[in-house]
């Protein structure tokens, strides 16, 4: 597969090392104006690196666009002339609608909407991906590439934002989670770097828990909470002190937030 990414900053640099993790391309370019930072990525010999869109469009099949939502717009108008009947087209981008890509490029093109998270640089991302009329046609071809870096769930283009809060931003949510667990057992005890191995291993632990046995995770909290005994204690406490309602509160809020950009 020849395969441009098309704004290599954080997320598009993530996707790069997640196709060279899992060797998913036969030719990868890498675009930015700025292209000193990532020079670096011409040591793998299938990748160049460039700030010429119009050069990574030409020469290979699958786009990914991942550039900040306010230049897509030029950026497609950049590029729409070489656009050809092989090309698909997967945007990254945050509250920039299919009919909007539509508008620019026109539908007969395969468009991909996919909302990946940064865990697709070590091959674990979560990424919800939909598509234009057309590009039905080639979303198991997108399945495919995303599943090789994690899992993927296909769903209506009018759940992509949440799916923005609950996957990508999630990635930051569950970070700080992980933070905090560590400041947790510093308190009790550990060294900082024994604090944050046993933080996101545990944190590994749980979500594997649910992943192999499909279970609920409060029959997995069953499964912890001895009676009278010091889980019930501490997680009782954590819900006077609101742990649930304030995760919830947080991905209301950045739903909020999500939904006013777009309006932008
Ligand atoms: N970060 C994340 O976890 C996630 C981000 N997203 C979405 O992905 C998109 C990218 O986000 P993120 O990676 O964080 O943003 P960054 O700002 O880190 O990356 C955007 C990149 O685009 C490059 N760029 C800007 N203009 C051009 C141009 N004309 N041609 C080629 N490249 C260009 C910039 O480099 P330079 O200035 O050198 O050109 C920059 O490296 C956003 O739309 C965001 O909503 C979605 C899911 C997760
Ligand atoms: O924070 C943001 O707005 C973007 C979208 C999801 C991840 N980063």
């Amino acid at each position: 597969m020849k395969i441009a990414i098309i704004g290599a900053g954080n997320l598009g640099l993530s996707i790069a090392k997640g196709i060279l993790h899992s060797n998913g391309a036969t030719t990868m370019y890498l675009t930015k104006r700025n292209t000193s930072q990532i020079k670096e990525f011409e040591k793998y010999g299938n990748v160049i690196v460039t700030s010429d869109n119009r050069q990574a469009v030409e020469k290979s099949d699958i786009l990914i666009f991942a550039v900040q939502p306010g230049h897509f717009a030029k950026i497609l108008t950049e590029v729409k002339d070489l656009l050809t009947e092989n090309h698909v087209l997967i945007s990254t981008i945050t509250g920039f609608g299919i009919s909007k890509i539509e508008e620019i490029v026109g539908a007969d093109h395969y468009i991909i909407r996919s909302m990946p998270n940064t865990a697709i640089s070590v091959g674990n991302s979560m990424t919800c991906i939909c598509s234009n009329e057309l590009g039905a046609k080639r979303i198991d071809l997108a399945k495919a590439i995303f599943n090789r870096m994690g899992h993927t769930l296909e769903i209506p283009e009018d759940l992509m934002q949440a799916a923005t809060v609950i996957c990508a931003s999630g990635i930051a949510f569950w970070m700080r989670l992980i933070r905090a667990t560590t400041q947790g057992a510093i308190q009790l005890g550990f060294d900082a770097k024994e604090a944050q191995e046993l933080a996101m291993h545990t944190c590994n632990g749980a979500a594997s828990l649910l992943i192999d046995s499909g279970s609920h995770p409060e029959e997995e909290i069953d499964r912890v909470t001895t009676p009278k005994g010091c889980t019930i204690e501490g997680l009782n406490e954590m819900e006077h002190q609101g742990l649930s309602s304030s995760l919830i509160r947080g991905i209301v809020s950045s739903f909020e937030k999500i939904n006013q950009i777009k309006k932008q």
